[in-house]
């Protein structure tokens, strides 16, 4: 962690994590830049906790080098302290007060803000004198919250710590976070189904599918990438002929295609001659067109668009 980038950074080198004959992760590199929020995204099983439990040092990996601020994590005195993973399964003191829990965590993580850790306990509406073991699943997601932000380690993983919250929690999670983040600068992975709904929030985009990395990539230019074609099927299968295609949709002789790679300025004039309307895609929709199976060999192949629609 330096003075101008504050946080820690992850590299990860050759990373295999082998479960008997399941491969969570296949020869992984990755970098993680230091002080970032980045979106650990992936559909299930495509290798998310594995990647935070090997972060943070709760298991090692079967081959390969994992690096936190330059260093193996794994045992690792200096570093342990500044990485907190957050699970929905909680990892807390299930018999203990949440009180007796924060003053736990306050004591195991030099950075721990107790008075931020009492404003989200207010904002969740959580109960000091209760214990974990007898919240609700959506309560014990906002404690496992709590104890993530306020300890504002240099390295915060949030795995799918949104589970079980509802509407108005999630958001108040997602401000607070934000607000946290800006006034005090940090590294944190945010691990989510909900693109749509985190989409604000991330700077950097990781895609894992089936344990490797599809995607990694700024959010702004993974944005810039994505562009949605729409017009009379004619002039729309002419313009993506030989680009690379993510998805289609055809409407009577109207046709909106999802093509990936940025456009040029001659590019748009001619969509532009043609008739044709250029507009943003979600990330949520990149995501879906990115990992959807079907679409695996011709992204390995790197194939590109057919003339003709479906
Ligand atoms: N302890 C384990 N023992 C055996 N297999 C495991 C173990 N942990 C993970 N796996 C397997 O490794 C693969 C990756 O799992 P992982 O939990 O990392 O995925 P994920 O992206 O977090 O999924 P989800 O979004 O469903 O939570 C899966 O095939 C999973 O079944």
């Amino acid at each position: 962690m330096t003075a101008t980038s504050p946080g820690y950074g992850v590299s990860l080198r050759g990373v295999t994590q082998r479960f008997g004959d399941v491969v969570a992760l296949d020869d992984v590199d990755l970098e993680i830049r230091p002080g970032t929020i980045t979106g650990l995204l992936g559909r299930n099983g495509s290798g998310k906790t594995t990647l935070g439990a090997l972060v943070a040092a709760f298991r090692r990996p079967t081959s390969g080098q994992v690096l936190v601020d330059g260093e193996d994590p794994w045992e690792n005195e200096r570093t342990a302290p500044g990485v907190c993973l957050v699970r929905e399964s909680g990892d807390v003191l299930d018999d203990d007060r949440l009180r007796d829990n924060l003053e736990f965590f306050a004591g195991a993580r030099p950075t721990f803000d107790r008075a931020f850790a009492a404003e989200l306990m207010d904002l969740f509406e959580l109960d000091p004198k209760s214990k974990p073991s007898k919240l609700s699943r959506g309560k014990k997601s906002a404690f496992g919250i709590t104890i993530g932000l306020a300890g504002r380690a240099p390295l915060t993983v949030l795995d799918e710590v949104h589970l079980g919250l509802d509407a108005p929690s999630r958001y108040a999670f997602y401000d607070a976070l934000l607000a946290d983040y800006l006034a005090h600068p940090r590294t944190i992975v945010l691990s989510s189904h909900l693109i749509e709904e985190i989409e604000r929030l991330i700077e950097d985009v990781v895609v894992l599918d089936r344990g490797s990395v599809l995607i990694r990539q700024d959010a702004d230019s993974l944005r810039a990438e994505g562009v949605s074609v729409t017009g009379p099927v004619d002039a729309v299968e002419a313009f993506v002929a030989g680009r690379t295609v993510l998805g289609t949709q055809r409407l009577g002789r109207t046709a909106q295609v999802t093509v990936r790679g940025v456009l040029t300025d001659a590019d748009v004039a001619q969509a532009r001659t043609a008739g044709l309307e250029l507009g943003p895609v979600p990330l949520q929709d990149l995501f879906v067109h990115l990992t959807d199976p079907r679409r695996r060999g011709d992204l390995a192949s790197g194939r590109t668009g057919s003339a003709v629609l479906p």
